[in-house]
């Protein structure tokens, strides 16, 4: 039996030899980029493919660099002898028939190191944790699997359902720094299984607090990007977090999972040239993210298309001549225009063709009657004079102004004529205006007329409270409406209708491929199983219009906000209980294939406009085609606190079970309560206390809404560098938080102020409370104003 120390060393001949090929591939991939970048320029096709090579060298490079922390972290010995070892990246042997050496982590062979246990091995006599610092390896953990295993160091217990406890708990343990770690070296088996479901639909992730959601959500992108590269990679993966502030907490994930080609966005981002991160009023917030908006959104497009009314002509006057519109000819220009379907800015110059024709017939009329019967010598001689700059009239001695119009009367040319004209572009505007999303929307906050036209199904309340909210700054809740309104307007310039028309026929036409193929499908009774899959199973119409598209050399996160027609590969939302309908209509339109991963948990829901259930969420865009997952355990929050917290979730959704934490601090929480004028006194105490106390690791203090700037500022005064406002650093050792702001983040240590003060403020206030308390990843004070928040809390 060898002891820990000679297995220590032996590993660390093994790591060091694969740290020697990580370098040996490093250098490689340097020396291969920097030959690309002296290759001449060459060809217009030579430098595209430069730049093609020498993005995917530079981002072989930064996944190979970011494997260099953790390289290798586990090994498992099957029955069978074989021997796996398990890392961020593969590594491969060149010299011996390209074998295996370190195998990446989300690669089917390595699953059993985070699936199999005791009972079900799969085959694996030992699972072994190895931990390094630097190149060098600390330290060994092994989890025997079967009774054959007399070495290990440690045994695994058949009663635990936990994978790898010892490396699990020993992570839990550290010291949060302001920054979300990668888990990749202690998944367990249930965020395993989340990890690795297929890329295909909806799956809906819903957990308590601390059980993993997030990291889950992150290390599921940077398996699917894995397993379905080719895919993903031209259309990339939106990950859609709720704040600035969490995108930052997490944004080290994925590249320090050695991914890059996910784009981390808020909602606020998703509209190009609006990036907003101001939050609107619960109330307003509520109104905007209703379903019923995309409806007041269509119905004022409506109403800003304006037809003259009936016996009442709108005349339009060139040079002096009145060619009177009706009401009949309008209608029937726009019935035209309706019925191409296109978006209104799209559909704008079927309208205009329409209505040019009917006045170009007039004037076709005037000129090839006798245009002269009614006219004076001086309009006749300014027509003249036009038609001539035009040339549209034969020069000549004998020239007979009125043959000559009747024979040269050109369509084309007379139409272009008056198309310049003001007078006609103005009728045109006024019928039917190009409008940006913008300007209808900004229309719609503060012209009383448009909203109370558009809105009946509104109280006249609501109306006044949208009205009054508008201040000209786009808030988040805006976002989702500017989307929908440019759904529906179409591009505005001519060049981006051009491309948005382009890429319209594309997918069509890639569509009808599809169709065609799913057509000649055989219908033979064997055929017909489910499980056979078809072209359209594995391509949607969009990849297959994207096969053809040109290759655009920009990052796909750079494209994907630039371009609002741009559409994700697979769609992760974070906190997803959080968004509103109208929020879920923008994110649906980014994913038509509807390959998307949701997780959140519906008892934190703290915005006014967020869901109550997964299943009235998700029913007017997908029924209930979508697949639910669970997680059930509590990495973060100690037993001891959570036992508070069960009491605050008791009382929002009355017999839900919270989620079982994996361990106890050993630390009850303390709860305080103290008069409230000295609160802020003994605020500073606690604070100046616990930021010592937390050595090095993070402390937040989460105050109620109102007293946040005050509150801040009495920390600020206890504790130098305490961060707080709107996007705080959370890598200071102390930082003031709002409960809203503190979603999705974690301490080891909090201290909440006043509980029931934020209880109390909104419709929400105890999902909020419910969010502050699970924060700590060790110690929590309750810092009370007057009554103590729960009996019993010593
Ligand atoms: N398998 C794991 N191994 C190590 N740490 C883990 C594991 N799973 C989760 N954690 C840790 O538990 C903590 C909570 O995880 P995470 O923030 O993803 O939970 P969450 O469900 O999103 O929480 P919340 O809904 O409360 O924001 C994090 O520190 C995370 O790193």
């Amino acid at each position: 039996m060898s002891s820990e120390s000679d297995e220590v060393s032996r590993e660390q001949q093994y790591v060091s030899m694969l740290y020697g090929r990580l370098d040996g591939l490093r250098g490689r991939a340097t020396a291969e980029l920097s030959r690309v970048y002296v290759a001449g320029e060459g060809t217009a096709q030579n430098r595209v493919e430069r730049d093609v090579s020498s993005r995917e060298l530079g981002s072989r490079i930064v996944q190979l660099d970011a494997a260099e922390d953790g390289l290798c972290f586990g090994r498992l010995d099957l029955e069978t002898g074989e021997r796996r070892y398990i890392g961020r990246i593969g590594i491969l042997d060149e010299d011996n028939d390209y074998e295996p050496l370190l195998i990446d982590w989300r690669a089917p062979a390595s699953r059993a190191f985070y699936t199999a246990t005791s009972a079900v091995p799969q085959g694996v006599r030992r699972r072994r944790h190895i931990h390094t610092r630097l190149r060098t390896v600390t330290g060994i953990d092994d989890d025997a699997l079967s009774r054959g295993v007399l070495d290990a160091t440690s045994a695994a217990d058949s009663a635990s359902p936990l994978v790898g406890e010892a490396a699990l708990l020993a992570a839990l343990a550290s010291a949060r720094t302001g920054r979300m770690r990668d888990v990749v070296e202690t998944i367990q088996t249930e965020q395993d299984a989340v990890i690795r479901d297929e890329l295909r639909g909806i799956l809906v992730v819903q957990g308590g607090p601390g059980t993993g959601k997030t990291a889950v959500a992150l290390h599921r992108a940077a398996y699917l990007l894995y397993t379905h590269r080719e895919r993903l990679a031209r259309r990339g993966v939106l990950i859609v977090g709720p704040n600035p502030t969490f995108l930052r907490y997490i944004s080290h994930v994925l590249p320090a999972l050695g991914e890059t080609s996910a784009a981390l966005l808020t909602v606020g981002d998703l509209f190009p040239g609006v990036s907003t991160r101001k939050a609107e009023g619960p109330r307003v917030a509520e109104i905007k993210g209703r379903t019923v908006m995309a409806e007041i959104i269509e119905t004022a497009i409506g109403s800003l298309r304006r037809m003259p009314e009936e016996g009442e002509p709108l005349n339009v006057v060139v040079d002096g001549v009145g060619y009177p519109l009706d009401r009949q000819a309008c209608l029937r220009a726009q019935e035209k225009a309706l019925e191409s379907e296109e978006p209104h800015n799209l559909a704008r110059p079927v309208f205009v063709d329409a209505i040019m024709d009917t006045l170009v017939d007039q004037a076709a009329e005037r000129l090839t009657r006798d245009p002269f019967d009614d006219l004076t010598g001086e309009v006749v001689a300014a027509i003249s004079k036009d038609l001539q700059e035009h040339g549209l009239v034969l020069d000549g001695e004998d020239a007979d102004l009125n043959e000559s119009l009747k024979r040269t009367v050109d369509r084309g040319e007379l139409r272009r004529s008056l198309e310049q004209e003001p007078a006609v572009q103005a009728a045109l505007t006024w019928m039917w205006p190009e409008l940006t999303p913008q300007r209808l929307l900004t229309e719609l906050l503060t012209a009383p007329y448009l909203l109370d036209e558009s809105a009946p199904g509104l109280t006249e309340e609501e109306r006044t409270a949208l009205r009054e909210a508008y201040t000209g700054e786009w808030t988040v809740a805006d976002v989702p409406l500017l989307d929908e309104a440019a759904e529906l307007l179409g591009a505005f310039d001519s060049e981006r209708a051009a491309r948005e028309l382009r890429r319209r026929k594309e997918i069509a036409y890639a569509q009808g491929v599809l169709d065609i193929m799913v057509g000649s499908r055989s219908t033979d009774e064997e055929d017909s199983r489910e499980e056979i899959i078809s072209a359209a199973d594995i391509i949607n119409a969009e990849e297959l219009a994207d096969l053809q598209a040109e290759k655009d050399l920009r990052t796909i996160a750079e494209r994907a906000t630039a371009d609002r027609t741009w559409t994700f590969g697979h769609i992760i939302v974070d906190e997803a209980q959080e968004l509103s309908a109208m929020a879920w209509r923008l994110l649906m339109r980014r994913c038509p294939s509807r390959s998307m991963t949701l997780v959140g948990d519906v008892a934190q829901t703290g915005d006014a406009a967020g869901a109550d259930s997964w299943r009235g969420m998700l029913e007017p865009f997908v029924g209930d085609r979508w697949r639910a997952a669970e997680l059930t355990v509590n990495y973060r929050t100690p037993r001891e606190i959570m036992d508070l917290a069960a009491e605050v979730l008791e009382r929002i959704a009355p017999g839900t079970r919270p989620p079982a934490s994996v361990r106890e601090s050993g630390i009850k929480p303390r709860q305080e309560s103290v008069a409230a004028e000295e609160l802020p006194a003994r605020l500073a105490e606690l604070a100046r206390e616990q930021d010592e106390a937390v050595g090095e690791g993070r402390l937040a203090v989460i105050v109620p809404d109102e007293r946040a700037a005050e509150l801040a500022q009495t920390v600020a005064a206890a504790v130098r560098g305490a961060a707080s406002g709107e996007e705080p650093d959370l890598e200071q050792r102390t930082v003031v938080l709002t409960a809203r702001q503190s979603k999705g983040l974690e301490f080891d240590s909090v201290i909440l102020v006043d509980p029931e003060a934020i209880a109390e403020n909104g419709a929400r206030g105890l999902n909020d409370l419910y969010v502050a308390l699970t924060r700590a990843t060790r110690d929590l004070v309750v810092l009370e104003p007057e009554l103590p928040l729960c009996e019993g809390v010593g």
